[in-house]
């Protein structure tokens, strides 16, 4: 398939994805009746207005709060787009007022709201919150990936060549300066920046568990930021682009965040742009013109309900005023945006959020896409629209993108653009090799089987356990002891009771080897980690219920794999859960997950599972194949407890 048929099949797969996703929303929220979304937790009704104010940014934030104090989960996040409706009869559906959340805690939401007038029916109650379907990111993907498609002798046509086509990419820019590395970096950290700064056009960076890719990036975004003067830095979602523009700032970076400020940290909220507005010497102006402006409407506004000619004229005379103003006020705020993004040196957003209208006509000469392992390509395309050259980081090993639609993930989104790209360019990628996480006995299936063997353990790690009488990997096999595995009838999640209640004994025997004084003073975390949800519920009763796990027990973490990706725990303790003759493994298939769960311990990893079943996948009988040539392997008939 040439570049264009492979775009164009993307394009369907994404729209496959959109249906399969707002197929979930009808599901869910649009096909409930009021009272089922209340209960689902889709919908918050009644609630009443506590609050409305100016926020940052001059925009108009909301805080409600729910009146029957239900106590169930509910969709509410920070980060959510949601609409504000009025149940009270005869109101216009249309009316809707929307927003993003900012937060919820117990039974207050706060919300910042689209545009910047509330209607009048909110101050009259009966109002509800229902979540919305997200269709900006669908309209922003399919809007990249047709002016990719449409590219032509451009930088976007020629990475386009380059990543899906048949294109060569050049090795090298002619205008590289000699090169000077901080001392921190490491061989193969510095061999990656090289790649980074020489690239015409793309280069990838390959960053395995605890390898020091954000260390890296960051140095080579400063590299390049000495060079070019300014560049974009993206990742799919907004909790990497809050890390990423905090580390940039550490290295005394001028750092502009865009995204809405309801979905960013509290700590990268001063980077954004509405916050870098109102730090602005011309901040104080732009204001009281808006302040006028307001005061002008809010009067014209007043004569509503009058209806004689005098009145008329003046009030549309006022409104004129205010329009007036409003033009002023917008074309000091569009010089002043302008002048921050002239003089930032790193714009950090999402990939999404690289198609916010601030940045509208705006080019760079290099845009860095991090977590690259987990971005789908339509949407990695968008910074790529803006840029000459592209740098990914990522690893295509560890987990892969969401995706809704089971039919577009077996078609090929689950396929990112970073994955082709390392695929058919494995000239341009650097695998940074040293890792300064896990003991080395830790890292060496994952280095093997994932990585051709070349992770290096650093030597602050290597052997660095637990404590004297601890081995750094234990694998406990079930199998013969009767252990079976369950499905729940209604959400079809698996679980394993016996595994569970190993689980725990282990866990409890571990501190106690430790001792809990010990335990408590070095602050030893700990992570459980379970495929299924269904049996991770079950572990953290069966936690909360466990008297010796109470004194240290929120130093361990229960949960999917999902919730550790990025993350470090001293001990990881994987429950693989599946029990069953047929040999089935079900998604433990998805072998990155298990990758993923394995390389998040430091020091100490133990392994439960039933070898009958697990043995049936040949990634998982390498496994125990190398736990029994390393002696890591015991039967679980040989535990004492
Ligand atoms: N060259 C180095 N020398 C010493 N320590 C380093 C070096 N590079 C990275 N580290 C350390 O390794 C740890 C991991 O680094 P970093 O957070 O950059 O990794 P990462 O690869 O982004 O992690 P992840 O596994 O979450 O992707 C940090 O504690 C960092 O200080």
């Amino acid at each position: 398939m040439n570049s264009q048929h492979q775009l164009a099949h993307t394009f369907e797969l994404i729209k496959l994805e959109r249906q399969a996703d707002l197929e979930y929303y009808r599901q869910k929220v649009l096909l409930r009746s009021l009272q089922q979304r209340t209960q689902d937790g889709t919908t918050w009704y009644p609630v009443k207005l506590k609050r409305d104010y100016i926020g940052t940014g001059e925009r108009l934030i909301i805080e409600i709060e729910r009146t029957n104090h239900l106590e169930k989960p509910h969709a509410f996040q920070s980060g959510k787009s949601v609409t504000v409706f009025s149940n009270a009869a005869g109101k216009p559906q249309k009316e809707n007022v929307h927003g993003v959340v900012n937060y919820v805690r117990d039974n207050t939401m706060v919300i910042t709201v689209n545009g910047d007038e509330l209607p009048e029916w909110i101050y009259d109650g009966m109002l509800g919150i229902d979540v919305m379907f997200d269709e900006m990111s669908y309209r922003e993907m399919e809007f990249a990936l047709k002016e990719v498609m449409k590219a032509e002798d451009n930088r976007v046509a020629a990475i386009r060549e380059i990543l899906l086509g048949t294109a060569e990419s050049e090795v090298r820019r002619d205008d590289v300066p000699a090169l000077t590395f901080s001392s921190i970096l490491n061989e193969s950290q510095q061999r990656a920046i090289t790649k980074i700064i020489e690239t015409a056009d793309v280069a990838f960076v390959h960053g395995p568990p605890g390898t020091g890719k954000t260390t890296t990036l960051v140095q080579a975004i400063a590299m390049t930021i000495k060079q070019e003067k300014q560049v974009l830095v993206t990742a799919p979602s907004n909790a990497a682009v809050d890390l990423l523009a905090d580390k940039l700032s550490e290295q005394g970076l001028n750092v502009l965040r865009i995204g809405h400020p309801a979905r960013v940290t509290e700590q990268s909220l001063s980077k954004t742009l509405d916050a870098r507005i109102a730090q602005h010497q011309n901040y104080g102006e732009l204001r009281e013109l808006r302040k006028r402006m307001e005061q002008v409407r809010s009067t014209a506004l007043k004569f509503k309900r009058s209806f004689g000619y005098h009145e008329r004229e003046q009030r549309k005379q006022m409104l004129q005023e205010a329009k007036l103003l409003k033009n002023d006020a917008d074309m000091l705020e569009f010089y002043i945006i302008n002048d921050l993004l002239q003089n930032c040196e790193a714009i950090c957003c999402t990939l999404v959020g690289s198609s916010h209208p601030t940045l509208r006509g705006k080019k760079f000469k290099t845009a860095f896409i991090d977590e690259a392992g987990q971005a789908l390509e339509p949407a990695s395309w968008i910074p790529i629209l803006r840029a000459e050259r592209v740098i990914f980081a990522g690893d295509h090993l560890q987990l892969p993108p969401t995706i809704k639609s089971n039919e577009a993930a077996k078609s090929g989104l689950a396929e990112t653009l970073f994955e082709k790209g390392i695929r058919k360019h494995p000239e341009r990628a650097a695998m940074l090799q040293v890792q300064y996480r896990m003991h080395e006995d830790i890292m060496q299936f994952s280095s093997e089987h994932f990585y051709k063997d070349e992770l290096i353990a650093h030597d602050s790690v290597k052997r660095r356990i637990l404590a004297a009488n601890q081995v750094p990997v234990e694998f406990i096999d079930t199998a013969g002891a009767g252990y079976a595995e369950e499905q729940d009838p209604e959400t079809l999640s698996r679980f394993n009771k016996e595994e569970a209640d190993l689980v725990i004994r282990k866990v409890e025997k571990l501190i106690q080897e430790i001792g809990i004084e010990e335990w408590h003073q070095q602050g030893f975390t700990m992570g459980i980690i379970t495929p299924y949800r269904a049996q991770v519920d079950y572990i953290v009763k069966l936690a909360d219920a466990s008297a010796i796990l109470e004194p240290i027990r929120s130093l361990i973490s229960i949960n999917t794999v999902d919730a550790f990706q990025g993350q470090e725990r001293d001990v990881i303790v994987i429950g693989f859960v599946r029990s069953n003759d047929k040999g089935e493994v079900g998604f433990l298939g998805d072998i990155r997950r298990t990758n993923v769960a394995m390389t998040r311990a430091k020091k100490k990893l133990i392994m439960i599972g039933d070898s009958a079943t697990l043995g049936s996948h040949p990634f998982y009988l390498a496994l125990l194949d190398f736990v029994q040539a390393k002696e890591f392997y015991r039967s679980v008939f040989e535990e004492t407890f």
